[in-house]
């Protein structure tokens, strides 16, 4: 196990059974070369506008989610911290206008761009995962979003390679290092281990992991439809495994 896991979830829980089982795809995910590019300054700024873009429209589907959560909470604090999740997501975005805003694009041309193939599967996944299921299957389609971010960031401050200085994507590192964000991304992973215990999470392991791990493969291709945009632009150097 590598110490990424350790600041989310109990040993032996459920969340920390989830990431596991699904190594070599969290990796993939949370290391991807598009994170690499964040960390070291060097993604091309095509592939941060395509990705900032569609994860704008990725936000608003994912309140959405986490709407669907409040309604299947079964306790009035379960709901209040679903509704402030919400809250968060809304405040998660202004980030993005700010980016957006500094390329020349308001609010509304961001809102009529299309959703990529890429935004929908993953975003519709999740509620589809909700609908179909009760609050756990939920919570498990919705921690990869974000624990994930919140493990990026602690690999990006972590990075040897990451550029402290002048990084044109500071204000996105900083989004999820936050300790605020930090926090409540601890908090989806104790929830996830609590809703193991209570819904019997250990029984149902094999269908909630194919949830998690399916989630953790659109987060990757969700990185990575920002690297396809800016085919040809990718400065080429190698980009460690770790
Ligand atoms: C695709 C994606 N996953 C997770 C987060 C974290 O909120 C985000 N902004 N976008």
């Amino acid at each position: 196990m590598d110490t990424w896991t350790e600041g989310f979830g109990q040993e032996g829980g459920l969340f920390r059974r989830l990431r596991e089982a699904c190594a070599a795809d969290w990796r993939a995910y949370t290391w991807h070369p598009f994170v690499q590019g964040l960390s070291d300054g060097t993604l091309p700024l095509a592939a941060f506008r395509r990705y900032l873009i569609q994860d704008y429209l990725f936000l608003i589907h994912f309140a959405r989610a986490e709407a669907l959560a409040v309604f299947k909470a079964e306790s009035v604090e379960a709901m209040r911290e679903k509704a402030e999740a919400i809250r968060a997501i809304l405040a998660e975005t202004e980030m993005h206008l700010r980016y957006c805003a500094s390329w020349g694009l308001t609010e509304a041309d961001v809102r009529a761009a299309p959703e990529s193939a890429e935004t929908v599967s993953y975003t519709r996944y999740v509620i589809d995962r909700g609908l179909a299921g009760d609050i756990l299957d939920l919570e498990v389609a919705l921690a990869p979003c974000t624990v994930g971010y919140a493990e990026v960031a602690q690999r990006i401050l972590a990075d040897p390679r990451r550029r402290a200085e002048g990084n044109p994507y500071q204000s996105w590192i900083d989004t999820y290092a936050d300790p605020g964000y930090q926090a409540m991304a601890k908090a989806a992973a104790a929830r996830i281990d609590a809703l193991g215990e209570s819904h019997g999470g250990h029984a149902r392991f094999a269908g909630l992991s194919a949830t998690f791990a399916e989630a953790a493969r659109l987060e990757a291709r969700f990185w990575q439809q920002g690297l396809d945009a800016a085919e040809g632009d990718m400065v080429p150097h190698e980009k460690v495994q770790r």
